[in-house]
This record gives C-alpha cells, sequence and structure tokens, in this order.
C-alpha cells in the first residue's frame, strides 16, 4: 500500500454497488488499488446490473448513508473523497451534512444522472439539489456531456457551448475545477478540436479552474466496453490527488489510466452487452503538468501539443 511521510494513502467513494462489477463502489475500489491507495466505501445504494442494463435499483435509508460516513471519517479519514450515484434528493442531503460535519480535504463530485443503458440513476427532482448542496462542496465536478446539459440547463452541441457550460458550472463549485468530459461528443463537432487545428478521433476532456483551460486528449478506442468509464475516471482523480498529486496532474493521471482501461478491454469477453473496463490496466501518477495547457496521451506519455494555451478558441 502507498504511503506518503510514513502514512497509509486513503481514499473514500460514496457510491452505488454494481452488481457487475464494472461501474459504481466496485469500479472505485478496483481503481484505488490500481492506484497502491486503500480504499473505503459508504454505500448510497444497489443495483441489479451487468453489462446488459440496469434490472433493479434501491436506495438506502439517508440517516444509514450518513452514518456510515461518520463511522468511516471518524476513525480511517481520508485524503481525499469521491462521490458517484446518489441517487435522491434525501441522500445528497445526507451527504452534504456529512462532508459538512466531517470535512475531506479533497471531494471529487461525479454528478451520476444516468446508466449508458439509459436507466435513471438519480430523481429529476435531485439535480437542483446536487447544484446547490454538493457542488459547492467540490473541489472537482466531472459531468459527462448530458449530465453537464442537465446541471447549466441547454444543449451543448459545440466547443463554444461546451467552454460556456464550464464557466457555468464554475460559478457553483466556488472555486473547484470542472471537467467535461469528453465521451460523448458526436462526430460532427470532434472533427474540431477545442483549442484549434484538428485532432481526430480523440476524446478530449476540457478542465476549466476559473481562469484557463486545460485539454486532455487521447485516442478515442472503437470499443463498446466502456462500461464504467466516468466512475473510474473519478476515482483515478480521487486516488491520484490522495497520492499527492496537484489537480491537474491527478486529471492526466486519470485521463492515462482510463484509456489504458478502455484499450485492454477492447476485446475481452466480460458479459454480452457493454462490458466493463480492465481496472488492472497500469496506473501511474503523472508529474509536472501545467494548467491551461493542451496535452495528447501519446505512446503511454503526455506531450503538450500545439494550440492556444490557456484560452479556448
Ligand atoms: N471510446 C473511448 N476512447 C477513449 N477514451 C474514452 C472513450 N470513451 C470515454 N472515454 C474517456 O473516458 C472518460 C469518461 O468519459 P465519459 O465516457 O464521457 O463518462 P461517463 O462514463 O460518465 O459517461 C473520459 O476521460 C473520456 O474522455
Ligand atoms: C452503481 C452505478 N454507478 C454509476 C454508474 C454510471 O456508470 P458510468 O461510469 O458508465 O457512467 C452505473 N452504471 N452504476
Amino acid at each position: 500500500m502507498l504511503r506518503v511521510n510514513g502514512h497509509v494513502v486513503r481514499a473514500l467513494t460514496v457510491a452505488g454497488s454494481d452488481s457487475g462489477g464494472g461501474a459504481g463502489i466496485q469500479a472505485d475500489l478496483k481503481t484505488f488499488a490500481a492506484f497502491g491507495v486503500y480504499g473505503a466505501s459508504v454505500i448510497t445504494g444497489l443495483t441489479a446490473q451487468n453489462t446488459l442494463g440496469v434490472q433493479g435499483v434501491r436506495y438506502v435509508d439517508p440517516a444509514f448513508v450518513r452514518e456510515q460516513m461518520r463511522s468511516v471519517l471518524t476513525d480511517i479519514g481520508a485524503d481525499a473523497a469521491k462521490t458517484g450515484m446518489l441517487g435522491s434528493a434525501a441522500i445528497i442531503e445526507a451527504v452534504a451534512e456529512g462532508f459538512a460535519e466531517y470535512p475531506v480535504r479533497a471531494l471529487i463530485v461525479d454528478p451520476v444522472m444516468v446508466a449508458k443503458g439509459g436507466e435513471p440513476l438519480l430523481d429529476a427532482d435531485a439535480v437542483s439539489v446536487l447544484k446547490q448542496r454538493l457542488l459547492p462542496l467540490a473541489s472537482v465536478v466531472t459531468p459527462n456531456l448530458p449530465e453537464a446539459e442537465a446541471l447549466v440547463g441547454g444543449r451543448i452541441v459545440s466547443w463554444d457551448d461546451c467552454h460556456q457550460a464550464a464557466r457555468e458550472l464554475f460559478r457553483f463549485t466556488g472555486g473547484g475545477l470542472v471537467v467535461i468530459k469528453g465521451g460523448h461528443v458526436q462526430k460532427d463537432w470532434a472533427g474540431q478540436s477545442p483549442y484549434g487545428g484538428s485532432l481526430v478521433p480523440h476524446a478530449v476532456d476540457v478542465v476549466f479552474d476559473g481562469d484557463a483551460f486545460t485539454y486532455f486528449a487521447a485516442m478515442r478506442i472503437p470499443s463498446h466496453r466502456t462500461h464504467g468509464t466516468g466512475c473510474t475516471f473519478s476515482a483515478a482523480i480521487t486516488a491520484a490527488r490522495a497520492a499527492g498529486a496537484s489537480w491537474i496532474d491527478a486529471i492526466a493521471s486519470a485521463k492515462a489510466f482510463i484509456s489504458e482501461a478502455i484499450r485492454r478491454a477492447q476485446d475481452w469477453d466480460v458479459g454480452g452487452g457493454h462490458g466493463p473496463t480492465d481496472h488492472s490496466a497500469p496506473a501511474q501518477v503523472v508529474h509536472g503538468l501545467s494548467a491551461g495547457r493542451c496535452y495528447a496521451y501519446v505512446g503511454g506519455t503526455w506531450e503538450e501539443v500545439a494550440g492556444r494555451r490557456g484560452n479556448p478558441v
């Protein structure tokens, strides 16, 4: 287990269980382990789920979510924590109160709303509670495109829209970074990179720190085994940050990890539908990247690429 200054590095996930093991709590704990970080978990709900879809959901009583948080945070503690599936407004309230009572130094909020198969994992009336109660506590928020659309209340169909949404979400985080994940970017606007020039076919994640935009581009892997990519990515940011990385380095570490996890699972046979990614991919904490730059993940390392620095087109 990784130690920093003699202490075991600890991460906490507050999320739902995926019985299929590819997303949720299971993805998070496997990812923490891949980074050598000790993982604790607060379970918000159970899903009966596999690679074909979600067959059933049961949420945990909000008071019991709070009790799990108290158990973990008054004893083991966490160098960084993340949230995933929260399900209902009442659970979000409980989680926000839990983090207010037992603050953590770093909180990554992955605003999970729907499963890849389209099944809702958050009640419709909970979006505004997430925005008002949890985003202000977030050090980083990691929406995918549909989640960013739901949070800002408008369509995102261009990089301009994406930059605008990031600026708007930044107002809610009170200083926390906004990472808009590019897994869902449509072909017709992926033909352009967000910072000038073309960089196709890449999955580009856009990071906004209130001042500059930083871009992370990795080869888009043609695979339908992308179940749990968002959970894995946010868990990897949590683990890398817990291990002491800067935020930009933690996000780069996570992007490299998810790229490798997708690549390794491309042709494996776990389930008959949207398969999971391979969490046994190599995990490494990247060091020394800077905000306001454009980076491409090439041949297992990050390279700065030409483009407009710091500001979008
Ligand atoms: N086919 C793919 N090839 C490479 N990277 C991908 C692919 N699909 C998603 N990603 C990356 O995986 C991470 C999770 O993104 P996304 O799939 O948009 O999240 P979610 O699972 O929340 O919908 C992001 O870093 C995204 O760029
Ligand atoms: C319990 C649970 N939590 C989250 C997701 C979202 O998965 P993805 O990372 O693919 O968006 C999921 N399908 N199940």
